[in-house]
């Protein structure tokens, strides 16, 4: 059932791909079955150029023939489509659950628009419940993750920290960096947290998308609801 209202979510915000575009293409099992359709649009003829937030997105793009650019090429684009771990009734997101948050910022933030793609169970009134991915460099991890747990305390957050591991390996990013799954719970001020995090040296980036996604499209059981930003 995930899997086809995931396919839901994509197909609906193909509608709003237009031939012509320069388009952020994001990651996660969300992102592909929009990436296949996609493709099967340009294999009609729709003229796309696509940026890839992830190594696995751009190799699945050119496997399936969507002509793909880098933000050195094209450094302004009209739309990125792109999942989310949890999304808020302010459109305010928590990503990097697929460990792309960095490279999906920077493409979202290019963007003239970003459009969020999930299934119902990505929908929360308050964001936290999804650890939080801290993406951060490896160098100065203890002091980082020390950091880290001081800058939420200041803000009445605590939990566990946890450095991601994949398959018995620690992860590393596609920019080589490791990642920190903060399990804050509720995060009352995600604007507050982000501020707090950004003034760490050691992290690069965090998965808080806040003034980012301007819509998203929601598939449920009873159909494909779509949220625009208040702002
Ligand atoms: O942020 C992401 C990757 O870094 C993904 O968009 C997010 O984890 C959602 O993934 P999925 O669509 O597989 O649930």
């Amino acid at each position: 059932m995930s899997a086809e209202l995931k396919e839901r979510a994509a197909r609906a915000a193909l509608e709003v791909v237009e031939s012509g575009m320069r388009l952020g293409i994001g990651t996660g099992s969300t992102a592909e079955p929009f990436i296949r359709a996609l493709a099967d649009k340009v294999l009609a003829g729709m003229r796309v150029i696509g940026v890839p937030t992830s190594q696995r997105s751009a190799k699945l793009c050119a496997e399936l023939g969507i002509p793909l650019s880098t933000l050195e090429e094209t450094p302004e684009l009209d739309l990125t489509v792109d999942g989310a771990d949890e999304i808020d009734p302010q459109l305010r997101l928590i990503k990097g659950g697929g460990g792309s948050l960095l490279r999906e910022k920077i493409v979202a933030a290019a963007s003239a628009r970003m459009v969020v793609i999930a299934d119902i169970s990505k929908k929360v009134e308050t964001l936290g419940a999804f650890p939080l991915p801290i993406e951060v460099d490896q160098f100065g991890l203890g002091a980082t993750r020390r950091a880290v747990e001081k800058a939420a305390s200041g803000l009445g957050l605590s939990g566990e920290i946890v450095l991601r591991q994949r398959s018995d390996k620690v992860f590393v990013t596609d920019g080589g960096h490791y990642i920190l799954d903060a399990s804050f719970g509720r995060i009352p001020d995600p604007e507050g947290l982000s501020c707090a995090l950004h003034e760490i040296p050691g992290v690069v980036e965090h998965g808080l998308f806040i003034g980012l996604a301007r819509q998203a499209f929601i598939a449920s059981s009873d159909g494909v609801e779509a949220i625009v930003s208040p702002r």
